[in-house]
């Protein structure tokens, strides 16, 4: 177990409406509001958790979703620890976008290696039954885009919100280990390089 708290940075990216505010409200101050104003640009509140005996402060950035603050909100994916693709179970289109929500984040973020980044997908608004996406459709997405963690989350109802945000350190402290794995395979061994007869200075 470390001692050290870790910040991350986690982002939540989907159309507008989803409820991405929502969540962050409710994993951070546990309030919800159900008239709730769409976002302008990016917002950020941080909450200390403990995961699997790490100490953690969550950076949450919560993004505009709609179209027009595109601009705004592009700046702000470099340096993101993990993504949270949010869509809403009641709106069939939200989940049509995943994809181009995952580009969109994959180009501004600047990333070297999208295979190995951690995302999470939530779907959103679990507690209204007129569903338009099922979860094995969802489930189905996850795995077919990259094999990602996916939860029904319902900020409303606090269903599954603080799992939710869980799983997206989980994922972070998971790719962070794999690093830290490969590179002491790649350790280099001075002392069996070091041939016989040669000499330095
Ligand atoms: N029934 C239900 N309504 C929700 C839930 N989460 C959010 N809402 C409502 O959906 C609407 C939009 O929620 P927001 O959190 O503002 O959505 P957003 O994704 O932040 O939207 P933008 O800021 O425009 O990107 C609000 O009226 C919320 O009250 C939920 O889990 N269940
Ligand atoms: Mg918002």
């Amino acid at each position: 177990m470390s001692g050290k708290s870790l910040l991350l940075k986690v982002i939540l990216l989907g159309d507008g409406g989803v409820g991405k505010s929502s969540l962050m409200n409710r994993y951070v101050t546990n309030k919800f509001d159900s008239q709730a104003f769409h976002t302008i640009g990016v917002e950020f509140l941080n909450r200390d958790l403990e995961v699997d005996g790490r100490f953690v402060t969550l950076q949450i950035w919560d993004t505009a979703g709609q179209e027009r603050f595109k601009s705004l909100r592009t700046p702000f994916y470099r340096g993101a620890d993990c993504c949270l693709l949010t869509f809403s179970v009641d709106d069939r289109q939200s989940f049509e976008n995943l994809g181009n929500w995952q580009k969109e984040f994959i180009y501004y973020a600047d990333l070297k290696d999208p295979h190995q980044f951690p995302f999470v997908v939530l779907g959103n608004k679990v507690d209204i039954s007129e569903r338009q996406v099922t979860t094995e459709e969802a489930e189905t997405w996850c795995i077919e885009n990259g094999n990602y963690p996916y939860l029904e989350t319902s900020a409303k109802d606090d269903t599954n919100v603080d799992v939710a945000f869980e799983e997206a350190v989980r994922q972070v402290l998971a790719v962070e280990e794999q690093l830290e794995h490969s590179m002491l395979g790649h350790t280099i061994d001075l002392h069996s390089s070091h041939k016989s007869g040669s000499s330095c200075c």
